[in-house]
């Protein structure tokens, strides 16, 4: 008798992650959540090319923060491919990558907030993105969720619990000595606190 197996269906959530905070992970929980995924594997970027202007927080801090704000959900794992990597951060390595490591019959499910899925045009290789993943965007405050412009069927809008939280605020929260309690996990707060990060603006 033969046993017939469903291919893994893997969310893969990519970010700066500077640092990672509650609107990362409820997006990714509910993503997972109604899109049936067996696992989620967040994938800190290496050198992200368009956050330009400022310093990024070493990759290592970025990568344990992702771990720990992680650790407890039996579904969530963190990659290290993109901060292996030498060079700019492109999302079309970030799958061919994961798909080597994952196998060919592992559906990918890239999710990404409004903001960036509007820029995904801007994005290397964008055409072949859509035949590696499909996208799932979802809803951020201050952003409107549209896939116009986008490949028909590659993509899916969802609406999921909005929180109108950033890293980039977390960071000026930190810089002006401001709480960042319950915006972020409270081991994300200990860690920023314990390495002395974003005391600068
Ligand atoms: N509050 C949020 N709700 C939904 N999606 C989010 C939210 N914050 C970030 N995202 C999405 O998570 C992914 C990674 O975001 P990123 O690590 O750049 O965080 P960020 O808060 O946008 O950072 P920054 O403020 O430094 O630009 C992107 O696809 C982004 O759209
Ligand atoms: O592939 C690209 O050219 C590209 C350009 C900008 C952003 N991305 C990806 O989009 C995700 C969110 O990026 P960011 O910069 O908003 O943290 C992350 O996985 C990035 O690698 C990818």
């Amino acid at each position: 008798m033969s046993s017939v197996s469903n291919p893994k269906r893997l969310g893969v959530m990519g970010g700066t992650f500077d640092p990672i905070h509650h609107g990362h992970l409820v997006a990714a929980s509910e993503v997972q959540h109604w899109f049936h995924l067996d696992e989620v594997v967040f994938v800190p970027t290496g050198q992200p090319w368009q956050k330009t202007g400022r310093d990024v927080t070493p990759a290592e801090d970025r990568y344990l923060m992702t771990v720990i704000a992680t650790a407890s959900n039996p579904v969530f794992s963190v990659s290290r491919v993109d901060i292996d990597r030498a060079g700019p951060t492109y999302t079309v390595d970030t799958l061919r990558d994961l798909r080597a490591q994952y196998g060919d019959d592992t559906e990918l499910f890239f999710i990404t907030g409004a903001d960036a899925l509007g820029q995904i045009l801007s994005w290397r290789d964008h055409d072949e993105l859509f035949d590696l993943a499909h996208f799932v965007g979802c809803t951020r405050p201050g952003h409107d969720l549209s896939a116009v412009g986008l490949p028909e069927g590659k993509v899916t809008l969802v609406e999921v619990p909005a929180l109108a939280i950033s890293s980039s605020e977390c960071r000026q929260r930190v810089a002006g000595d401001e709480p960042i309690w319950y915006l972020v996990p409270d081991g994300i707060v200990q860690y920023i606190n314990k390495r002395g990060l974003y005391v600068e603006a």
